[in-house]
């Protein structure tokens, strides 16, 4: 199968995490039986198993799923794909956009599909600028374009909620490959990414 939904959640893991976020509950100092947090462990336990989802699909096979030989060879951009992790240092979210391009080189796919690659990776412990790199492989690895650009700005709340409390940075990590090595393509992508057009 190229992805799986969650819609049954695995009930050992369920099991599992929902003992060991009861213990945790306690440790911070909550009463666990409380009415409110009663089921809280199993919702958290069934969310986490969501926000990692990204580890039980293969962004090659999505990719590959709606591959269409065509003769084109202008640049393909989608931008603005939202996207929300979490950072693997403090399982906090980062979230924020990315945008990606590739020049076909024989082949195209499915614009969704790029979007879903995006999921595969944000849907697992991250840190940006490796999530930015396993996408441009992803892309580059099944297409054999003849570029390929990903830039993703991101805002991390472990840097907002806690630790340096910085509201307002924003990160931008990027990856280029092929055509998107000479300035004159970067710049064109550039130009598209943040043009207003629609
Ligand atoms: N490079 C990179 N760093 C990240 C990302 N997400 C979080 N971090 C950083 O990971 C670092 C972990 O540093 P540590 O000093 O071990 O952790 P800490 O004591 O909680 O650090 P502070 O956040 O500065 O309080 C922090 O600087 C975070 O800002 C990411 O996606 N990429
Ligand atoms: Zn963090």
């Amino acid at each position: 199968m190229a992805y799986k939904k969650i819609e049954q959640y695995d009930e050992a893991v369920t099991e599992g995490l929902k003992e060991n976020y009861k213990e945790c509950l306690h440790m911070l100092g909550e009463d666990p039986d409380r009415e409110g947090l009663l089921k809280t462990p199993e919702r958290l336990a069934k969310a986490m198993q969501f926000l990692t989802q990204g580890y039980e699909q293969d962004a090659h096979q999505i990719l590959e799923s709606a591959k269409f030989r065509e003769s084109i060879s202008e640049m393909v951009v989608v931008k603005d794909i939202e996207l929300y992790s979490l950072c693997e240092h403090h399982i906090l979210p980062f979230f924020g956009k990315a945008h990606i391009a590739y020049i076909p080189n024989g082949y195209i796919t499915g614009l969704s599909k790029i979007a879903r690659v995006v999921d595969v990776y944000a849907r697992r412990l991250q840190v940006q600028e490796r999530l930015t790199t396993q996408i441009l492989d992803a892309i580059k690895e099944t297409l054999n374009p003849l570029g390929v650009a990903v830039v993703i700005e991101a805002q991390h709340l472990c840097m907002m909620m806690r630790g340096v409390q910085k509201q307002n940075s924003v990160t931008t990590t990027s990856a280029f490959w092929g055509e998107f090595e000479r300035a004159e393509t970067r710049s064109e992508f550039t130009k598209l990414i943040t043009a207003d057009l629609i």
